[in-house]
Order: structure tokens, then sequence, then C-alpha cells
């Protein structure tokens, strides 16, 4: 069985960076936010949710209006969590599919999400690794990537648990500070949980 490796860290802490070196390694990575994209455009039961909460106007000429959900949610604990509770369990649902696709053929998968503990998703996988880089930096890496203003990125950091408590869950933590060197932690990883899962399968037989 393919072992679960759960990639989290806050807004513009560097998840995708990594999620993308452990798929140059030949590792699959079911990368949340995308997937939640994909959901939210095609599930009837979220798109119900969503036009009763928002309004109709959350689609238009049947996408999700992002811009629109986005300024509902953040800012707002409570629409946080409303949103959240109608868009989640199909998340969860998806990876656990997708994950029993993958099992025949990979011994480690991963689920890169910010927001991986907060949605529930950590029974979901084997280990957790946190990817860390302070506050500073990562709200300038998140204003350049999406032209956001600082303010707007501060919004989203609220709404996510604290680095701090979030370490408390971790197994692991990749420092992606700018200053230590990515790549080697990312292989050390590997090497790890490779070794783990060798002594899961001979345990196994
Ligand atoms: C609100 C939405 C429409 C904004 O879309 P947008 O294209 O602007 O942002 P994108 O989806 O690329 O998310 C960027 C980052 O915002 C943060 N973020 C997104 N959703 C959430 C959330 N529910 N809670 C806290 N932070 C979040 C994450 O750091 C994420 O990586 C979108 O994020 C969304 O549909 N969110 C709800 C689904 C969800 O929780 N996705 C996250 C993993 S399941
Ligand atoms: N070590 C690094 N060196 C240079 N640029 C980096 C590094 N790590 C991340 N970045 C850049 O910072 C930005 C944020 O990184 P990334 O998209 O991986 O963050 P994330 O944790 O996935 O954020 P989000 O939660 O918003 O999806 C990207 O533009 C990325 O290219």
């Amino acid at each position: 069985m393919a072992i679960k490796i759960g990639i989290t860290g806050g807004i513009g802490s560097g998840k995708s960076v990594v999620s993308r070196l452990l798929e140059i390694m030949g590792i699959p990575v079911y990368i949340s936010d995308t997937e939640a994209k994909r959901i939210t455009n095609t599930d009837e039961v979220i798109r119900r949710g969503l036009c009763s909460l928002v309004g109709h106007e959350v689609f238009q000429n049947g996408e999700l209006n992002r811009p629109l959900l986005a300024s509902y949610m953040f800012g707002n604990p409570e629409h946080i969590k409303e949103v959240n509770e109608i868009i989640h369990p199909q998340v969860k649902e998806d990876f656990h599919q997708w994950a029993i696709r993958q099992q025949e053929n990979q011994p480690l998968v991963g689920m890169e999400s910010a927001i991986l503990i907060e949605a529930g998703f950590r029974g979901e996988v084997d280990f957790l690794v946190m990817v860390y880089a302070p506050l500073e930096v990562r709200v300038e890496r998140a204003v350049k990537r999406d032209g956001s203003s600082r303010e707007l990125v501060m919004k989203r950091i609220e709404a996510q648990m604290s680095d701090e408590v979030k370490r408390n869950h971790a197994d692991f933590v990749i420092v992606n500070d700018d200053e230590t060197s990515l790549i080697p932690q990312v292989l050390e990883l590997i090497s790890l949980l490779s070794k783990n899962n060798h002594y899961l399968c001979s345990a196994k037989k």
C-alpha cells in the first residue's frame, strides 16, 4: 500500500515548489487547490450549496466566480466555515478515490493543501510535512506571485492555522526561507520514507 505524505504550510511557504520536486522524482501529488477548483466547477451538490449561501452570481457562465467567493469568505470566519463545510467533504472523498487508484503502482503519494489540518484531511495521510518560511517572506512571495495586495494576503493568512500550531501536528519540517537549500531536505525526506516503506512492506510478508 502506498505511503501517503501530506504537504502543508501557509500561503507562500513553497508547498507547490516542494510538490513539484516530489513529482519530478516520480511521486504523484494530489494538489488540493487545483482539485477543489475542478470539483467546485463540476459538482452539483457544491454548486447548489454555494448558490444558496452566496447567491447565484457566485457562478458566471457555469464557472465559479473566484474573486466573489474569496471576498465573501476571507475576513469573515463564519463564512469561511460555511464554504469549507460545502467543499471539503467532496475534496476528501475525491482524494480518497484518487489514492486508491494510485496504490497499485506507487510506493509513495502526496497530498498538498495549505489547510490540510483545518480541513480534516490529517487522517487521510500517514506522514505530515510542513513547509515553513517566515511570515514576511511568505507575504512578499504571495504578493509577487498573485499580484495581490498585502492586505488580501494577510486576510488569507488570518484564515489559516498558525505556523506554531501546524508545527505541532507535523512529523517533518522543510525550511524554505530563501537561505536553506531545499533539494537536500526533500531528498532526505524521500530517502527516509522510502526506507520506512521497505520496512513496512517486509513486515507485512
Ligand atoms: C476562495 C477561492 C475561490 C479563491 O480562489 P483563488 O484562485 O483566489 O485562490 P486559490 O484557490 O489559488 O488559493 C490560493 C491560496 O489561498 C488559500 N486558501 C484557499 N482556500 C482557503 C480556505 N478555505 N481557507 C484558508 N485559506 C485558503 C491557500 O493558501 C491557497 O493555496 C478558492 O481558494 C476556493 O475555492 N477555496 C475554497 C476551497 C478550498 O478550501 N481550497 C483549499 C484546499 S481544499
Ligand atoms: N526557494 C524558493 N526560491 C525562490 N522562489 C521561491 C522559493 N520557494 C517558493 N518560491 C516562489 O514563491 C511563490 C510561492 O511559492 P508556492 O506557490 O510554492 O507557495 P504555496 O505554499 O504553494 O502557496 P499557496 O498556498 O498560495 O498555494 C512562488 O512564486 C514560488 O515560485
